[in-house]
């Protein structure tokens, strides 16, 4: 079963996204945006681990190993993890728009069941952008970056102002995060309007 929702079509006045002139090149990783990110910080033993890298125009490419901390059914990845790894890939699309935004809906497709081991090849795209509203897709596959699609998702993602982490946030870790010596993940969270 497929199909995609009528709030995740961009209206007729979306135009293309513009990849930012310093989004990371090609290839390049772009590492962890907060080391306690369930996708992709390095400080959570059950996280993803998830690690991205930039592609053309504005795309990101990711891997994420399932690990037996992912199951839900016995021997087989969760959905709401997998629904997690593609969020945080999709997440991660707004580093090449340097915009910070956040999940206002995401539309999954499970399509093939994910053995634990398994590598999930991730790929997302924004493919329109309509104000404070950004459109974007991904899949994941299994078996090779061309294997076939196990799992995919349609998003549609919301800007907004730095103030939305601050007044949600609980006091300790936004205290931390502000103190991080990370100059670049300190960059991601606080210097990203252009
Ligand atoms: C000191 C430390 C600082 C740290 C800084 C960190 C930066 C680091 C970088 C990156 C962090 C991201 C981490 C990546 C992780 C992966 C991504 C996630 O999982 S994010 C977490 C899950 N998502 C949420 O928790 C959102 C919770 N929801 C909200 O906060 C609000 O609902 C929000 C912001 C999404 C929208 O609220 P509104 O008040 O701003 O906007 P309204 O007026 O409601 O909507 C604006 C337009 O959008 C549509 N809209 C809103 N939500 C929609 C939805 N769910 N479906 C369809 N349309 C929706 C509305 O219909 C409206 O459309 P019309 O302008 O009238 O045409």
């Amino acid at each position: 079963m497929s199909g995609t929702s009528s709030t995740l079509r961009p209206p007729a006045d979306a135009v293309a996204p513009v990849r930012h002139p310093d989004a990371p090149a090609p290839g390049e990783p772009l590492g962890s945006h907060y080391e306690h990110c369930f996708g992709c910080g390095g400080a959570q033993t059950h996280g993803l681990n998830l690690a991205a890298r930039a592609g053309e125009g504005v795309k990101i490419i990711a891997e994420f190993t399932v690990q037996a901390a992912h199951q839900g059914a016995p021997g087989l990845a969760h959905g709401g993890v997998l629904a997690s790894a593609l969020d945080e890939t999709l997440g991660s699309l707004n580093w090449l728009l340097r915009t910070i935004a956040v999940t206002g809906r995401l539309e999954t497709d499970f399509v093939r069941p994910v053995p634990v081991d398994t590598v999930l090849y991730l790929e997302a795209e924004v493919t329109a952008v309509a104000g404070r509203k950004i459109y974007s897709t991904a899949t994941g596959r299994i078996g090779g970056p061309a294997g076939p699609v196990a799992v995919r998702a349609d998003a549609l993602f919301l800007e907004v102002k730095v103030d939305h982490f601050i007044d949600n946030g609980r006091e300790e870790e936004i205290q931390a995060a502000m103190s991080d010596p990370d100059q670049l993940r300190r960059a991601r969270a606080f210097e990203v309007n252009p």
